[in-house]
């Protein structure tokens, strides 16, 4: 199934008193079926934080967020973790250095009481572009781009509609970057996904997402296409400072 992310008025703020930080005022967007949506901006400017509310992982935001305009608030967790998963940054960080990939694998399965764990282990392997023999493998046998391959199989074996991507390729070196970014793509071809994705770089944008929104000091300033990279055709001058500051680090001005 393709869902649809619809967030209306999410705000969140961290602390109490005279510390509390507002760190999303109040953030309204909706995600189309199977698109993939990107978050850019500068650094704490919120966009981890969208995610984290959306997967529930920050829980305590005020709004509202419809998946297929259901409220995540009335899924129970079992629903919530067949129908989204995240895959983090950090595939050095996200996996614990103990676990085999199979078990790894194999948890969210024995949690979900699903069946045909041998069966479903080795596909998604194959899906992600890795040998079944990597089941008996640990963290530290893998590559960088291994372990992201592993934390994406992980985040895929319970089947769900929805990918939030937290900068899923700036801890790999360039050449694997490419790897993984083609590895999602082709995975959102295949299975209809709905991805939101968070960068800093707009080439991973311009490869990957139908639309972009841009934030600043936890707003969206603008909701912009893909297409409107090339030209910087922004109206934010926040947006076309950051178009025009990519384009020319890419060597396109
Ligand atoms: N649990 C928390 N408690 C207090 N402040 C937090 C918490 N989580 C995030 N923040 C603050 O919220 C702001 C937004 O953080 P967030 O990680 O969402 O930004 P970001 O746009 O993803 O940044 P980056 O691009 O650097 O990863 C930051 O000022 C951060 O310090």
């Amino acid at each position: 199934m393709t869902v649809s992310v619809e967030t209306r008025n999410l705000s969140i703020t961290f602390g109490h008193g005279p510390t509390a930080l507002k760190v999303l005022p109040d953030i309204s967007f909706l995600v189309e079926p199977g698109e993939c949506f990107g978050l850019v901006g500068e650094s704490g400017s919120g966009k981890s934080t969208v995610l984290r509310c959306i997967s529930m992982l920050t829980d305590f935001w005020k709004g509202e967020i419809l998946i297929n305009g259901k409220s995540v608030r009335d899924m129970p967790l079992i629903e919530r973790c067949r129908t989204l998963q995240m895959v983090f940054q950090d595939p050095y960080g996200s996996l614990h250095p103990r676990q085999s990939v199979r078990t790894v694998l194999s948890e969210p399965l024995r949690i979900h009481k699903l069946t045909n764990h041998e069966e479903r282990m080795q596909k998604v392997l194959s899906d992600v572009g890795l040998p079944g023999s990597f089941l008996d493998r640990f963290p530290h046998q893998l590559s960088g781009g291994q372990r992201q391959r592993v934390a994406i199989a992980r985040a895929l074996i319970l089947e769900p509609s929805l990918l939030l991507l937290d900068e899923p390729t700036s801890a790999l070196d360039v050449s694997v970057q490419a790897e993984i970014l083609n590895l999602l793509q082709r995975l959102r071809e295949e299975h209809g996904f709905t991805y939101i994705m968070v960068t800093h770089d707009l080439a991973v944008v311009d490869h990957m997402c139908d639309r972009f929104a841009v934030m600043l000091r936890g707003e969206i300033t603008e909701i912009l296409p893909r297409e409107a990279i090339p030209g910087c055709e922004a109206v934010h001058p926040y947006s076309r400072e950051l178009i025009g500051a990519s384009l020319e680090y890419e060597g396109h001005v």
